[in-house]
């Protein structure tokens, strides 16, 4: 996916991705893998509710994100007014325990992510096509220091539509994360409607914590 489709996907407000509740995932599990005053990585972070919830509940939060609109409204909806910073080739949008990056998350390196204790990752690997996907694959443990992740993924019948979002399934999870993460498949359910209007899916939560022998 170029990085214009998704500028482009802000700009028409065509954001469907954008969930107008925070995850209840989010709320169940992530304190299995980060205590409450931890620091979490929210990737591809769009203006989700979910980085409001993480603040309220003493996390701090460092994400990244292309768009400016969709930063803009995150902090608008949070209702904190960030220091701008130009860093390199990001410019940071920083208020009181948030550091979102507007710039390409493949430009981050371990630098920006310093401290950080887990990732949250929610329509954030499914947004990419597979040839950027393993790029994310390999990138996400390298600037995290390995931090472990709450990853949800949808899944479907690929023949019935295309992404994103992507279609990823277990075997695809163990196939990316199991060389250095042991995996634990957490719930799957069935999506409430039909996805983009073409197919049923699916939506599992994932446990991925660094192997000791990695
Ligand atoms: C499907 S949306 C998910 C947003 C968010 N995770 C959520 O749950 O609402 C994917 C987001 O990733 C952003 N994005 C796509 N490619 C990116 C990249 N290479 N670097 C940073 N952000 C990117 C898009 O602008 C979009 O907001």
């Amino acid at each position: 996916m170029e990085k214009q489709f998704w500028i482009e996907r802000w700009e028409s407000e065509e954001i469907a991705f954008h969930e107008d509740t925070v995850n209840t995932r989010l709320i169940k599990y992530i304190q299995r893998i980060c205590p409450m005053g931890g620091h979490v990585f929210v990737p591809l972070c769009g203006k989700t509710l979910d980085i409001g919830w993480l603040l309220e509940n003493g996390y701090t939060v460092t994400a990244v994100e292309l768009s400016r609109k969709a930063i803009e409204a995150l902090f608008a909806q949070l209702q904190l007014t960030p220091t701008i910073t130009t860093m390199g080739k990001f410019v940071a949008y920083s208020a009181p325990a948030i550091t979102v990056y507007e710039g390409d998350f493949f430009d981050l390196k371990q630098i920006h992510l310093l401290d950080v204790d887990c990732i949250y990752d929610r329509a954030s690997l499914v947004a990419l096509p597979p040839e950027l996907r393993n790029r994310y694959i390999q990138h996400l443990p390298v600037i995290s220091s390995y931090a472990s992740q709450l990853l949800i993924t949808v899944d479907y019948d690929r023949s019935l539509m295309d992404g994103p979002p992507f279609a990823i399934t277990g075997e695809d999870i163990r196939s990316y994360y199991a060389p250095s993460f042991s995996i634990t498949a957490l719930e799957t359910s069935a999506l409430p409607a039909k996805l983009k209007g073409k197919c049923e899916a699916t939506s599992s939560a994932w446990l991925l914590t660094k192997r000791e022998d990695t």
